[in-house]
């Protein structure tokens, strides 16, 4: 079981509201100059990333205290729980083992005294071998054509991760052509199906549950689809596939459990991509660099496992976060990638962070009566520099940002990473520095302007500064490295969890919405008016009716 300490009541909670008070009073460019061996002390290496949280409002004495309080909320026995395969996601009942989909060491992990790792690799060699078939044109469609597209039908986990590892992978991916449908708003699946032909088409139906409405609806419809184009029921079997912990409902949609990958309840959602529910991302970049996504979040597991929790770069990600969200306040947590390729980097930690620590309730089932999780957000630089800076620059909200970029470009052409990186360099230092008043009124006098102008236009000008934030420098994105990152979020998000004695893994949240869904259906199926809901409900779907 996990520990169920109430974070604020530790020593380090209460020593570290003391230290915020003096913390508070100095700015970052005092913690620099008091330091100059700052960087070298607030940065770390692992492989081939680097992790500067030196720009972080933090002195050696917050650091201490932040590592103490983990100690205190028994960090280490939560994660010995988790790698062990504990049942730790006490809601529902079922451990998670996410890190057993990756577990290239392929050390045993025990679940009910089996071996989980025994069907894990099976799983994996059937994707392998399905991969390898497809990507080679030895598995043809019902007309005998190779498979020249790939639409993975999924929504939130069974979408959001594949969609942001192909996009990321991009310069690694084959011939083969990727769509993801997850909206059930017809757009997605009728745009979708414009671009593909059924004889050359092979349709992945990605649930865990096999039961999301909206996942089903679209299977359906492509189901349909396909079989209007002229194919028979027999030709199902060549051109779908299913992803699914349900085998009993893959049979009863009339998929072939020879094309279903498995995977288990102890497999989340949202940290699923490593599973088959990744079986588009292996098409689209090849089963080699599948395996070496695996291999780098493998990496990041051992040093999450075994390392120090200073040297801990999930950790001190982990406790920075917790440091601006429980005690500057902070509501949010910007992601921004430096890089195309990661443009949906943030929305998928939006689920992962969201739907792991958007709780409110404490894992002795009280109400908290602290912050949990933050709102996470972000865009790819430098587009947000057009878009949003001007709030984290000179907005009244503290807005914690992670900036994320590969030293190496894939894509080198003329300056453009060199022009890119330097923002990526100078945002950080611009939010840490600012510009005081006195360099405004400097630069107001250069330009010669007036007394009276420089008086009027000034107090718009300055920038506080002091804005705190984290680089992680990658040499280069690749399988591994993104493999690498990727965990190194999830385990954060871990840690955030055991910290503020939540259930990360469960996500009861999102089911009030379905069911109300569900009852509100049938109440559109004619045109009597409504009336069984409050004043607004009932007048927008009566509203709704008139227009429709
Ligand atoms: O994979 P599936 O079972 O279709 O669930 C899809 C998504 O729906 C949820 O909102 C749970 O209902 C997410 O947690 C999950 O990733």
């Amino acid at each position: 079981m996990l520990p169920t300490i109430n974070f604020t009541e530790t020593n380090a909670y209460k020593y570290l509201a003391d230290h915020f008070i003096s913390i508070n009073e100095k700015s970052l460019k005092d913690l620099f100059n008091e330091d100059p061996a700052r960087f070298e002390k607030f940065s770390l290496i692992f492989e081939d990333i680097l992790l500067d949280f030196s720009k972080n409002r933090m002195d050696d004495t917050t650091l201490a205290l932040l590592l103490q309080l983990a100690k205190e909320c028994k960090l280490d026995q939560a994660i010995k729980a988790m790698f062990s395969g504990e049942r730790i996601n006490q809601t529902e009942g079922r451990p998670v083992l996410h890190i057993a989909l990756r577990n290239q060491s392929n050390k045993e992990i025990l679940v009910d005294g089996k071996n989980v790792m025994e069907d894990v690799n099976k799983v994996l060699a059937k994707m392998e071998k399905f991969s390898k078939a497809i990507i080679s044109g030895e598995w043809k469609g019902y007309s005998g054509k190779n498979i020249t597209d790939v639409v993975n039908i999924g929504i939130g986990g069974s979408d959001l991760g594949p969609v942001m590892v192909t996009e990321a992978l991009k310069a690694y991916k084959n011939h083969l052509n990727m769509h993801f449908v997850s909206n059930i708003d017809g757009t997605h699946i009728v745009e979708t199906l414009k671009q593909v032909n059924p004889e050359t088409t092979l349709f992945l139906i990605a649930s865990k549950t096999f039961t999301t409405q909206e996942t089903m609806t679209n299977a359906n419809s492509a189901r349909a689809w396909f079989l209007q184009s002229g194919a028979a029921e027999k030709d199902i079997e060549k051109h779908f596939a299913a992803l699914s912990t349900n085998e009993k409902d893959v049979k009863a949609f009339g998929i072939d459990t020879e094309n279903m990958f498995e995977f288990w309840d102890w497999v989340g959602g949202r940290y699923s991509l490593w599973s088959a529910i990744g079986l588009p991302i292996a098409l689209s970049i090849g089963f080699d660099h599948f395996k070496e996504l695996l291999a780098g979040a493998h990496a990041t597991d051992q040093h999450f496992e075994n390392t120090p929790f200073d040297k801990n770069i999930p950790v001190i990600l982990a406790l920075v976060g917790v440091w601006y969200i429980n005690f500057f306040e902070a509501e949010t947590q910007a992601i921004l990638p430096y890089d195309q390729y990661l443009h949906r980097f943030a929305a998928y930690f939006q689920q992962g962070d969201m739907e792991s620590n958007g709780k409110h309730v404490d894992r002795n089932g009280k109400e908290v009566t602290y912050e949990t999780g933050p709102i996470i957000w972000g865009e790819p630089g430098t587009n947000g520099q057009h878009a949003f800076y001007q709030l984290i620059h000179q907005g009244t909200r503290l807005i914690p940002c992670d900036f994320i970029a590969p030293a190496q470009s894939l894509n080198p052409l003329g300056q453009h990473h060199p022009i890119l990186l330097s923002n990526f360099f100078a945002q950080t230092e611009a939010l840490m520095n600012g510009k005081t008043e006195e360099q405004v009124i400097e630069e107001l006098k250069k330009e010669g302007k007036s007394e009276e102008e420089i008086r009027k236009i000034a107090p718009f000008k300055v920038f506080e500064g002091n804005r705190p934030t984290n680089s992680i420098l990658l040499k280069r994105v690749t399988p591994h490295s993104l493999g690498s990152l990727i965990a190194m979020y999830e385990h954060k998000i871990f840690v955030q969890g055991i910290i503020w004695n939540i259930f990360s893994f469960d996500q009861w949240g999102v089911e009030l919405g379905k069911q109300l869904a569900k009852s509100i259906l049938p109440q559109l199926k004619d045109d009597q008016p409504v009336s069984s809901h409050d004043a607004s409900t009932n007048g927008l779907i009566n509203q709704y009716k008139t227009w429709r």
